[in-house]
């Protein structure tokens, strides 16, 4: 299906006058619906150009007639794990904050806390249909892009950084690194958010706006829905572009003249994807914007619909009309129409008899073709069939009563990601020929059963995969995983109590384009190098750097910190770790003991060293020269470990890395290896060096018996090592084998 155009025109404002209306809807044929758009050209007023649309809006639509023919009907949808994505595209003053946003009364809400308002009411609908057996979680982000930097609104202008944060591609998403996400849980708590980080975002008054937005603002709506150890997710984006402007209309001043040009450079972009994508181009355009590559128009699954705000007129005449040319063209992307996978967590387990649980342990099972499994959706269609008797209610912004909690989003999660990949037939849906086309997707591959009481037969592609084939896909899994739980070691919020610290105003427009160039080059470096372990701790050395920038330097030590196993033995980097916890207040003896505890540190980096020379681990350090001078260690090893290597010894030193490591403060790589000990999940121990299915099942039993002891957790490399089967060069390897 392609990316379905409306457009929209906005009724006259305070001194706008009749005479000068030249924009009017039409319609192809008597009876039909308005799909039309019609204006004169600009060279002959008696000829008219006319531009075809999905549904256009005349000027008297309200916002509840707009919300309801477009957005409400895709709700179901998203329920349905389809990801949504609305926007809106026009001229500066033509309506698109309006639109999007809308005004506080109920009456003039825009699409975004409509769409909010019915989330939660399906959501709280599902749960009750299914007796509580689905859960609903709404979690957001909401950032813009202003001056082609990514901020995020949610947090407070003052911890921004004057690079943004940085984009990289995921499953062939792209993602902004570091955004930060609130789990959600009625109308209320949306409201007091959206209306806050709404605060942060960059408006200005120009001559044809009176609040002009500066910047695309761009609102992630994440879904997730869990049954059972069944997880769907998906996510509703609505995005508030900023405006194209002549600046002779305009007059904007320097500053107003700078966004202007990155506005008007970032719609033009989108403009020649939208060009190359409709002729059919190989290559497309997107990264040559940060906007273009986060909208990702044609290239994301799902649903996206194109709000056109048009200006009735004759003042905008030329710029309707570059509007209307841009948006006529949008409607021949082809989107895909595909849902997320559905994921399955981990159910737990005990040992039978054991610690007082009676939980079987689940065998691995064949992992699904997971796509177009329906979670919940037993349930949604249960809500369906009930919402078609009632009315929906018109609005419930004020009445959304408090839910009960759930557990925090990212307490769930994770643990859901992976793992037992089971297929659980009795939710699955069947099509449902009297969904209309508009209100219901298509389903590239959705199953074809029809009754929902004949037990489903599985698929006969789950009958040919080969045991090998399992172990392959859940290895991949594993992998995503715990590539995407770096990813988000990235994105914990360092605590700042640095405040007072924090430059003034004219100190941070010192921070010369230099530094900026490098930080945007050593992100740059970031995107080129893929997501090996040499680029995750690239990113923390960008995160360090940015928070130093920002005069954060408990933010700073955190990320130099985290960057420096992914680094081993670069004095530069411990020098700086040195130096601001000195700086940090650390005083007398607390200096001797950061220096002891130092000088310990440079010990147990030193035998790493030495020890990576004797095994010849190539770890990938010797890229490009650095961009960043601070990050030079990056690109050599340090002396000391080229010294290292005169004084190899033949003294095995296997188990002595570990042990001095186990002695040191929780490293990244501790934390990791005690976090997949402890999700006692089979698959995931399993992906750890040397564990073989014996040995993680072992181990597991083991943690089990001890239920009653600290709840069976492994607290400490120490304690890890001390468990039946374990010992020094087994949990060592684990333990360097996260690194790779
Ligand atoms: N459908 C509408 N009904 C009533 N007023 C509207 C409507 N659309 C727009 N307006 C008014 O027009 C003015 C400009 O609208 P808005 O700020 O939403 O434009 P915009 O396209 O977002 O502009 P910019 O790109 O500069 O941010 C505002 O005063 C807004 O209230």
């Amino acid at each position: 299906m392609s990316v379905r155009v409306v457009a929209r025109i906005r009724p006259l404002l305070e001194k706008e006058l009749d005479r000068d209306v030249i924009v009017r809807a039409d319609r192809v044929d008597d009876g039909k619906p308005l799909t039309i758009v019609k204006i004169p050209s600009p060279k002959n007023e008696s000829e008219e150009f006319s531009f075809a649309f999905n549904s256009v809006y005349e000027q008297a639509t309200s916002q509840e007639e707009l919300f309801s023919a477009e957005v409400a009907p895709h709700i179901k949808a998203l329920f349905q794990g389809l990801d949504v994505t609305i926007f809106a595209y026009g001229v500066t003053g033509t309506g698109k904050t309006h639109t999007m946003r809308g005004g506080l009364k109920l009456a003039e809400r825009g699409v975004i806390p409509r769409l909010l308002s019915n989330v939660f009411r399906r959501g709280k609908k599902i749960a009750k249909d299914s007796d509580g057996e689905t859960t609903v979680q709404v979690a957001l982000s909401y950032y813009e892009i202003y001056n082609d930097k990514v901020f995020d609104l949610l947090e407070s202008p003052d911890k921004r950084t004057p690079s943004g944060l940085p984009l990289r591609e995921k499953d062939g998403k792209t993602i902004v690194v570091g955004l930060s996400e609130r789990a959600c849980e009625d109308l209320k708590d949306f409201e007091k958010l959206y209306i806050e980080s709404n605060n942060n975002r960059i408006t200005a008054a120009t001559k044809l706006n009176a609040h002009s937005s500066r910047s695309h603002a761009i609102l992630r709506v994440k879904v997730t829905q869990v049954t059972g150890d069944m997880v769907r997710e998906s996510t509703a984006s609505a995005i508030d572009l900023a405006g194209s402007e002549d600046n002779r209309r305009t007059e904007n001043g320097k500053e107003r003249l700078i966004e202007s040009a990155a506005i008007n450079k970032s719609l033009f972009v989108l403009s020649q994807c939208i060009d190359a994508i409709s002729r059919g181009d190989k290559r497309i355009p997107y990264r040559e914007s940060k906007m273009t590559r986060i909208l990702s128009l044609g290239q994301n699954n799902g649903i996206t619909i194109m709000i056109l705000n048009l200006a009735p007129m004759r003042s905008y005449h030329l710029d309707t009309l570059s509007s209307l040319n841009v948006s006529s063209r949008a409607k021949r992307i082809e989107v895909r129409e595909i849902e997320n996978e559905v994921v399955f967590k981990q159910a737990p387990r005990a040992t039978t008899g054991l610690g007082g649980l009676n939980i079987q342990r689940q065998p691995l099972r064949p992992l699904a073709n997971a796509h177009n499994v329906h979670t919940g959706t037993l349930a949604a269609k249960a809500a369906d069939a009930k919402a078609a008797d009632k009315p929906i209610k018109a609005f419930s912004v004020y009445t959304d009563k408090a839910s009960k909690p759930v557990a925090s989003l990212r307490a769930t999660v994770p643990a859901a990601n992976i793992s037992q990949l089971r297929r659980s037939n009795s939710n699955k849906r069947p099509s449902d020929p009297s969904e209309t086309l508009s209100a219901r997707p298509t389903k590239l591959a959705r199953p074809t059963h029809t009754s929902l009481a004949r037990p489903a037969a599985p698929a006969p592609q789950q009958l040919s995969i080969s045991a090998a084939q399992i172990e392959a896909m859940v290895e991949k899994k594993v992998a995503e995983i715990l590539a995407s739980r770096a990813a988000d070691t990235v994105a914990v919020p360092v605590p700042a109590p640095a405040m007072a610290q924090e430059p003034s105003a004219p100190l941070q427009n010192q921070i010369g384009e230099e530094v900026q160039r490098r930080l945007e080059a050593l992100e740059r470096r970031i995107e080129n190098d893929g997501h090996d372990g040499r680029s995750e701790g690239l990113r923390f050395l960008l995160q360090a750097r940015q928070a130093k920038e920002r005069g954060d330097d408990e933010g700073a030590l955190h990320y130099y910190e985290l960057a420096l196993p992914f680094f081993p033995g670069q004095a530069k980097l411990v020098g700086k770790i040195e130096r601001l916890k000195a700086k940090l207040g650390k005083t007398g003896s607390e200096i001797q003991e950061v220096q002891r505890r130092e000088r310990k540190k440079e010990r147990v980096l030193k035998v790493r060293d030495d020890r990576e020379d004797e095994e010849d681990v190539h770890l990938g350090y010797d890229g490009t020269e650095a961009d960043v001078d601070d990050e030079s260690f990056v690109g050599h090893k340090s002396s000391r470990a080229k010294a290292s290597r005169k004084q190899k010894s033949s003294s095995g030193k296997a188990g002595k890395v570990y042990v001095d490591i186990e002695q040191g403060p929780a490293t990244p790589r501790t934390k990791q290896l005690l976090h997949v000990i402890n999700s006692r999940d089979l698959s995931l121990i399993r992906s750890l060096h040397g564990f073989g299915a014996k040995k993680a099942q072992d181990l597991i039993d083991h943690l089990n018996l001890r239920e009653d002891e600290d709840s069976g957790r492994v607290a400490s490399l120490a304690q890890l090592r001390m468990l039946p089967g374990m010992g020094s060069r087994t949990v060592e390897r684990a333990y360097e084998g996260l690194m790779v």
